[in-house]
């Protein structure tokens, strides 16, 4: 079955929809039991897709479980009530005091500051590599190296990963691999056939796809799903029903939402890229972009999320360029249906293990599913007052 199809149909078993289209939400904390033998199963199977307690969810959760888990290719899917807490609820299902953890440097910033600011103080160290190491990566495992995490392409900077090889170095000393996979959404990548363990999903951007839900995924393989669920239950980490309603429904438009990100988002960097003030694209789908090659090869489509690089600026006038906009508005997200910009400052202060440029301001656009021309427009205005 194609993806489109998948999403169209996954998650929608008569036993959690009772034979309406979409899920219907069941709010539950107490789920009552007629007989001891009735309480027995429930606890027995209390993690697979049987009603127990409202911590291990209901019948709205279990349906969109069961569509994220087969859309990425793993065994089971747990949730959360952010795209962070599925990043914390993954690294801690994974990690004790006195591990050590592989974090890749172009990573979302929030998640290098749990690693510097929280795990830290747990006595788990991290170390942060470049995105682009390839087989180096051996010089920087440890013996007590435990999970290799990657986000690709990386956030803001937009560097796509060799996940099939930093996986395979990774395995070979059973190290875990965790994937942050937002940017490809469930649609557009296969991470489990690209050698990831753990597959997490800031489901508040495309797949929710309107800007009005927090929540995120993990999903994990055989081999790691019964730690992952159970040790993510010990955190105490639930979902709304009414949120996962909501991402049920942003699940069946994913296919052609992403398609029109994509194409608009396509039409808009090309535009960029013929600007003589823009000095280079970081979209994915352009050569210009680090790890483009990556891209070709791993990913089946790209979406509205890509940064540009000015050959010049300084803080006015990117406040000249980003402000006063008809179209983008500015705002710490992306994956809904509204386009977003952000001019990002700071980025060599950042890292840690890469060298970054900042003396070429950096500009993150999401192209949302408003025309096309519109954008353009709004975007050949924001030049002419950037001069
Ligand atoms: C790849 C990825 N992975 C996880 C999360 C967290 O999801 P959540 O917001 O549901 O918790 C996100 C959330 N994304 N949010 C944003 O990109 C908003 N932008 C920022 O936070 C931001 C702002 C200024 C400078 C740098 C960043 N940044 O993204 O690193 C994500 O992009």
């Amino acid at each position: 079955m194609k993806k489109e199809t998948q999403i169209v149909s996954l998650g929608r078993q008569k036993k959690w929809t009772q034979g309406v289209i979409n899920p219907p939400v069941v709010r539950a904390s107490t789920m009552t039991f007629d007989t001891m033998e009735d309480m027995a199963f429930a606890i027995k199977n209390r993690a697979n897709g049987e009603m127990f307690y409202g911590r291990r969810g209901g019948p709205t959760h279990f349906a969109f479980q069961s569509a994220i888990a087969e859309l990425e290719g793993g065994v089971g899917t747990a949730l959360y009530p952010s795209g962070s807490a599925a990043i914390t609820g993954a690294l801690l299902s994974f990690l004790k005091a006195g591990d050590h953890l592989l974090m890749v440097d172009s990573v979302y910033e929030p998640t290098r500051d749990l690693c510097n600011k929280l795990l830290a103080g747990y006595g788990i160290e991290t170390t942060y590599y470049d995105p682009l190491i390839g087989k180096d990566l051996t010089s920087l495992i440890k013996p007590n190296t435990k999970v290799l995490f990657l986000e690709s392409p990386g956030s803001i900077t937009m560097e796509i990963q060799d996940v099939p090889t930093l996986s395979r170095i990774a395995h070979e000393r059973d190290i875990v691999v965790m994937l942050d996979n937002t940017w490809a959404s469930p649609i557009n990548s296969r991470p489990f056939e690209l050698g990831v363990d753990i597959s997490i999903q800031a489901a508040t951007k495309y797949i929710v796809g309107h800007s009005d839900v927090m929540m995120g995924t993990a999903t994990a393989n055989e081999q790691h799903w019964q730690q992952l669920r159970e040790n993510s239950y010990l955190l105490g980490q639930c979902t709304s029903p009414d949120d996962v309603y909501l991402a049920s429904r942003g699940l069946r438009t994913l296919g052609i939402r992403m398609a029109q990100h994509e194409q608009s988002a396509l039409k808009v960097a090309n535009w960029l890229a013929a600007r003589p003030e823009v000095d280079h694209l970081r979209h994915p789908a352009f050569e210009t972009c680090p790890g483009h090659e990556f891209f070709k090869r791993d990913f089946s489509a790209a979406n509205g999320l890509f940064s540009f690089v000015l050959k010049e600026g300084d803080r006015a006038s990117i406040t000249a360029f980003v402000e006063n906009m008809q179209h983008f508005k500015m705002g710490f997200s992306w994956g809904g249906f509204e386009s977003l910009i952000l001019g990002v400052f700071g980025i060599d202060k950042l890292r840690t293990s890469t060298q970054w440029d900042s003396s070429k301001p950096l500009i993150r656009l999401h192209i949302g599913l408003e025309n096309v021309d519109d954008l353009i427009n709004d975007l050949d205005a924001a030049f002419a007052r950037y001069h």
